[in-house]
């Protein structure tokens, strides 16, 4: 089990809900944000490539083991974007805003029923560099796209995006009970069952 890891993201709302995810498992969650380097490309076509390089990088810059995650929304009336575009959906990077208006747009008049949508949460766990065997997970997160943002909790889509099991927004989920069934609790939640199943861990 790693002893500390760097947070290959500079989301807040990732790195708040990494915190939460991984704080009584021992391991000190470091955000890329407190080393002094450029975050990376996301020139990847997936969002595993992209986790994997956002690894591999925070590595190269650190000596630390690192933990990326690539994530996004996949709406099926758009044939599945925006994607690993989710972050600059309307341009700008992070502009949640911008994103989720565009969104509500694309899809204004469309029925309930054919507004599906899911999110997925990559994360690729890299011990150093040069791993050869970076270990990836993969969390996906069913639901649909609003017609009006509902919620103050939560970070990005959450407020367009209703959760049927919850019969709510994701935001206007409490943030325990988002850590129990998002993409990314499910994502992390197979990262922690393969390193007590991995012989004492993944190690440094
Ligand atoms: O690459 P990093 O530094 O981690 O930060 P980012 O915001 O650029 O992250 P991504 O490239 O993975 O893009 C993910 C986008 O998908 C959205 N997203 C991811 N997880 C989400 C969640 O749990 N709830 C709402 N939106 C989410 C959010 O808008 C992000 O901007
Ligand atoms: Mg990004």
């Amino acid at each position: 089990m790693p002893r500390t890891l760097v947070l290959a993201s500079n989301n807040a709302g990732k790195i708040k809900e990494f915190n939460a995810l991984l704080a009584d498992i021992g391991i000190t969650v470091k955000p890329q944000g407190e080393f002094d380097f450029e975050e990376a490309e996301e020139t990847g076509l997936s969002f595993i490539e992209n986790a994997i390089l956002k690894a591999r990088h925070a590595c190269a810059h650190t000596g630390l083991p690192a933990l990326a995650d690539d994530s996004g929304i996949e709406v099926d009336y758009l044939d599945g974007a925006p994607g690993i575009y989710s972050a600059r959906f309307a341009g700008e990077h992070g502009n949640n805003e911008a994103n989720n208006a565009l969104l509500l747009e694309k899809l204004d008049g469309v029925p309930e029923a054919e507004r599906t949508a899911r999110f997925h949460c990559v994360l690729a766990y890299m011990r150093h560099q040069n791993d050869p065997t970076p270990q990836v997970f993969h969390g996906v997160w069913e639901g649909r796209i609003l017609t009006s943002a509902q919620g103050q909790e939560g970070f990005g889509y959450d407020p367009i995006f209703f959760v049927p099991e919850q019969g709510c927004s994701a935001a206007s989920l409490p943030k325990d009970i988002k850590n129990q069934i998002s993409h990314r609790a499910q994502a992390l939640q197979q990262l922690l069952t393969s390193f007590e199943q991995t012989a004492g861990g993944i190690t440094l």
